[in-house]
């Protein structure tokens, strides 16, 4: 009647989203992206158990989540300097183990447990963490203890359901959320004031004119600024970027804060390009470097990790297009090989993002932000192959604009 259930419980360095398919039974492979220092503890929950152990078992995991939550809010939150480099915070493990076929019928097979220590991403002003767990018992036996159920509702009913719940905290697709997630750090960033201010102003005039609205997406170095350039002046158009003139002053500043807080001036950066689209385009065609899908494929593309398998499954609600923002009339999205792009940065020089090195560091980043850039709906964006010259991309770019705008 003896189950082994080997569970080691380790919470890393960092708060990263953890890349659930690189844990295993004996250790916890936390893929870090992110390089802020929060805490570090491990935990090694239990060794063994047996059935008679369970309830115990549980009770013990309890506690030892409880003082988790405790040690971190009590603690960490209010006193370690570091609070103001947290900005995600999630962790999630899994564990399992097989157990041997036991007599009686009532248990075998493998038992699997799995945990996620979920943090909300938190501003560094005002910390909105709170732990909350997901378990699944798929262990027969464990059916027949009362206990087990009993804790998973009251586990479910706290349950943010891991990294795409930090998505969407990450990722304000709204302008209320964008204006509270920018006053929540108004008295520590005074900017983040300048840029409500901007924004309330702006949000009443979003209605489109007669003209039509093309954007140019893509990675860094694919030749937007090239293109964009080049059909402006072949349509005698208007060029716009994002994030807009009247805010790009104080991006550096938001650059340097935590996901949720960079996201929200970029999210409101482009509601506030929309009320100028939304002017531009009464006179004449407007030519637009970078919109929302930017926003959103690097936000995805940083707060999931590993291979694009990891992505929000085609058709999640991320890749929507938010209800309240101008919408576009064709989004095109430039893409390169890799090594031109290598190419082209070399020529270019300039100095690197954070991003930019990052991608340079990890491919997968680079495939994660094209990915959800093909994953983006209503309106999706229609892809260009940017690898030939920059005459053959801008008269392929002019023809697909004449086919699907009316010019
Ligand atoms: N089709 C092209 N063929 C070769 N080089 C190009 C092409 N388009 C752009 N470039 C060059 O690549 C570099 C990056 O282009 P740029 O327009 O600044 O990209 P982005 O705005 O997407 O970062 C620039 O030096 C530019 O001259
Ligand atoms: N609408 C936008 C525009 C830019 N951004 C961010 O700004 C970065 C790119 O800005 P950039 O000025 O380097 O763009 P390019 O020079 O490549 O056109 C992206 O990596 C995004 O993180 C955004 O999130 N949303």
């Amino acid at each position: 009647m003896h189950e082994k259930l080997k569970v080691r419980y380790h919470i890393g360095g960092t708060f990263p989203v953890i890349d659930r398919e690189k844990w295993d039974s004996e250790s916890c492979n936390f893929s870090c992206f992110s390089s802020y220092t929060f805490a570090k503890c491990e935990i090694h929950i239990l060794d063994c158990i047996t059935h008679s152990s369970c309830h115990k078992m549980y009770k013990q995991l309890f506690v030892t989540i409880l003082f988790i939550y405790l040690f971190v809010c009590l603690f960490i939150f209010p006193f370690t300097p570091s609070t103001a480099s947290l900005h995600r915070a999630i962790s999630h493990g899994e564990c399992s183990g097989d157990s041997p076929a036991s007599g009686g019928g009532s248990s075998g097979g493998t038992a699997s447990l799995s945990l996620s220590v979920c943090f909300s991403p938190v501003t560094r002003a005002f910390p909105v963490g709170g732990v909350s767990f997901v378990s699944h018992f798929s262990l027969p036996s464990l059916k027949h203890i009362g206990f087990a159920p009993r804790l998973r509702a009251v586990m479910l009913r706290s349950c943010a359901r891991g990294p795409q719940d930090a998505l969407r905290c990450a990722l304000p697709a709204a302008v209320p959320a964008v204006c509270d997630r920018l006053r929540e750090c108004a008295a520590r960033i005074p900017e983040a004031r300048e840029v409500l201010t901007i924004l309330e102003k702006c949000t009443k005039q979003q209605c489109k004119g007669d003209f039509p609205i093309v954007v140019f997406e893509g990675l860094d170095a694919t030749g937007k600024t090239t293109v964009t350039q080049a059909v402006k002046d072949a349509l005698d158009a208007v060029l716009l970027r994002s994030p807009p003139a009247c805010i790009s002053q104080w991006r550096t500043i938001f650059d340097d804060e935590p996901t949720p807080i960079r996201r929200a001036f970029y999210a409101a950066g482009n509601y506030i390009l929309a009320s100028e689209i939304a002017k531009a385009s009464t006179q004449a065609p407007v030519i637009v470097d970078r919109y929302w899908h930017s926003t959103a494929a690097y936000t995805i593309a940083s707060e999931i990790n590993g291979n694009v398998q990891n992505l929000p499954p085609v058709q999640d609600g991320v890749y929507q297009w938010p209800e309240d923002l101008l919408k576009p009339d064709l989004v095109l999205l430039l893409t390169v090989s890799p090594e031109e792009r290598a190419r082209r940065l070399e020529h270019r020089g300039l100095e690197k993002t954070k991003e930019e090195a990052e991608m340079e560091a990890n491919s997968l980043f680079r495939q994660r932000i094209e990915e959800s850039y093909r994953r983006m709906m209503n309106p999706a964006c229609q892809e260009v192959d940017a690898n030939p010259s920059k005459e053959e991309v801008l008269k392929t770019v002019l023809q697909l604009i004449k086919k699907h705008c009316a010019l």
